[in-house]
């Protein structure tokens, strides 16, 4: 998989090099590009925003600076991705956009070809995306939550964690992404590990379950159901709406 990022900060997507996505690079199962889109301004002050046609607070991001990235990316794209056909996913991270869930990651983890289009300011003129439809590129606008952030940055973080965790041979042992919350539409069930009793600091013993100390694989499995589902109904009920 290849994934490219243009931002006004790059430096904001150092975590890109660390840990799981570190290592995934390293091992050659996905490849990374930043792009800073304030390469390509052509002003002394790299201007990337101006003022709201019809007045509002703050600014918002130029249309060109964006058409002149896009066209950078998807050719240099074309060159490198491996059949050179591969036609990419755009996804600018935005409030006004579709939810993103584990069913969009699992989606977008099938994608050979991604690019991250993170906004800043009041956002994008919206004539960046209706010029990427014209181009026939496919493009998602996709929100983490109903809060708002300063840019889309960190959202590309978090999407791009939950996607390529889910690339085959990213994750040591593919078991441990099947039980998880939101994988089977449910929240995860309590866990825990040893000690069997623990004495906490305020001198209480806590023990865990006693079933999942039975050995009783069927038993512990229909606990962990019925944990499974009861905090879905107490935390999340909506989860639970037109289910079976
Ligand atoms: N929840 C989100 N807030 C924002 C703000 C900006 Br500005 C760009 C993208 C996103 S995604």
């Amino acid at each position: 998989m290849r994934i490219d990022v243009i931002t006004i900060f790059p430096e904001y997507l150092a975590p890109l090099e660390l840990s799981l996505i570190g290592k995934a690079r390293k091992d050659g199962l996905i490849d990374v590009h930043l792009h800073n889109l304030r390469d390509y301004t052509h002003d002394r002050h790299r201007t990337v925003d101006d003022t709201p046609v019809g007045g509002g607070a703050g600014m918002v991001m130029k249309p060109e600076p964006w058409a002149e990235a896009f066209a950078n990316v998807l050719a240099s794209g074309k060159g490198e991705s491996d059949d050179g056909s591969a036609s990419p996913l755009v996804i600018f991270p935005n409030p006004a956009g579709e939810p993103f869930t584990q069913r969009a990651a699992e989606q977008r983890a099938e994608e050979p070809w991604l690019i991250f289009a993170c906004g800043r300011y009041e956002g994008i003129d919206e004539r960046v995306y209706e010029y990427l439809a014209d181009q026939g590129v496919r493009v998602a606008l996709s929100s983490l939550g109903d809060y708002v952030l300063n840019g889309g940055e960190v959202a590309v973080l978090a999407m791009t964690e939950a996607i390529v965790r889910l690339v085959p041979g990213v994750v040591g042992n593919p078991e441990s992404i099947v039980e998880e919350s939101h994988t089977s539409g449910l929240l995860e069930y309590p866990l825990y590990t040893k000690p069997a009793r623990w004495t906490s600091p305020d001198g209480v013993q806590r023990d865990v379950p006693e079933v999942l100390l039975s050995g009783h694989h069927a038993r512990i499995q229909k606990w962990r159901r019925e944990r499974s589902l009861e905090r879905t109904a107490e935390r999340r009920p909506d989860l639970l709406e037109g289910r079976e």
